[in-house]
């Protein structure tokens, strides 16, 4: 009786989370690190489900980095990455639009669905929902910055950088009340798909939705200082000095750097969690402490 009692406090507890969030959006980006087993799949999954259930509109952005490179390895394919983007040759972007959209997504969608959910597949070519134009870097934000020599443009390729979010099929299929996964590919001008971080996708994503919460699921803890302990909240004014001094390195540069984004544009909450802790959504959802790091 006592278990049963306690159980139906922490359901209290969670209520006025509930009420808050109640018909907002939210959404959550699956990384690719944090699709560690089959349970913690599932336990994703029925969160998900779970939100759907009690009138929050969960939008999925996933990534599947690893998934991408066990590919490449078969067929003899090295990855190469600059600042967390992977350099994608023509060959590579197959690979990537490949796994993405036909591997990872389905998986998602499946596995949702299976577990009682109704999700729907998406990639940033369905309804021109992400459009893109191709990544502009320069080796200044490579660190290459030699005294006053004007700084280069390094070519990734077929990475895109997201330029438009048509969110009209995202609202169709809210109204349906699916739950929408979007694999992380977008389309150019020339109608050619270009691969972009998943991170960022979510960012536009949740800026043009003027999402409730953003959320970055991971394979740590969240964000680290130099001595790896956990930074629990990051104002935006911390980011670039923390990138400039290189506490923060490879993916968590686009993550830190799409919460800025998804701030700026009217995200009410960014956070980056620990994809690998069960129902990690859920305890940042519905608990005081929260769990990862807060960008605000
Ligand atoms: N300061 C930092 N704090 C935490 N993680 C960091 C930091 N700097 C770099 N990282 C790296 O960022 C990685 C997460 O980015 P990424 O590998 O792209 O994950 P995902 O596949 O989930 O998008 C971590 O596994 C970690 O190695
Ligand atoms: C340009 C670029 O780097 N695209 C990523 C897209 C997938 C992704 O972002 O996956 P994770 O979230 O698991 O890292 C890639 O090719 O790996």
């Amino acid at each position: 009786m006592q278990e049963s009692i306690e159980k139906a406090k922490i359901l209290i507890e969670s209520l006025p989370y509930m009420q808050k969030f109640r018909n907002k959006v939210v959404v959550i980006k699956y990384g690719g690190h944090a699709m560690v087993d089959e349970h913690l799949k599932r336990q994703f999954a029925l969160d998900v489900i779970l939100l759907k259930q009690i009138g929050i509109n969960p939008v999925i952005v996933h990534g599947g980095g690893p998934q991408i490179n066990r590919f490449l390895d078969r067929l003899d394919i090295k990855p190469s990455y600059v600042e967390g983007m992977r350099v994608t040759d023509g060959e590579t972007m197959d690979v990537v639009e490949m796994v993405l959209v036909g591997k990872v997504n389905k998986e998602i969608v499946g596995l949702i669905n299976h577990c009682g959910g109704k999700a729907v597949g998406l990639s940033g070519r369905d309804g021109d929902l992400v459009c893109a134009r191709k990544l502009q870097m320069s080796s200044r934000a490579k660190g290459d910055d030699i005294k006053d020599a004007p700084p280069e443009l390094i070519d990734l390729g077929r990475v895109g950088q997201v330029t438009k979010i048509n969110p009209e099929v995202l609202e169709s299929l809210s109204q349906a009340d699916f739950i929408p996964v979007i694999a992380p590919v977008g389309v150019g001008e020339d109608g050619q798909a270009f691969n972009i971080n998943a991170d960022l996708v979510a960012g536009a994503i949740a800026g043009e939705l003027a999402a409730e919460k953003l959320m970055l699921l991971t394979d740590v803890t969240g964000v680290k200082d130099r001595q790896g302990v956990l930074i629990a909240s990051l104002s935006r004014q911390d980011i670039e000095p923390l990138i400039a001094d290189g506490t923060l390195t490879g993916g968590m540069i686009p993550k830190v750097r799409c919460c800025e984004a998804a701030l700026a544009r009217g995200v009410a909450k960014t956070y980056i969690i620990d994809g690998r802790v069960e129902h990690a959504i859920l305890l940042e959802m519905f608990t005081r402490e929260g769990v990862g790091t807060e960008i605000c």
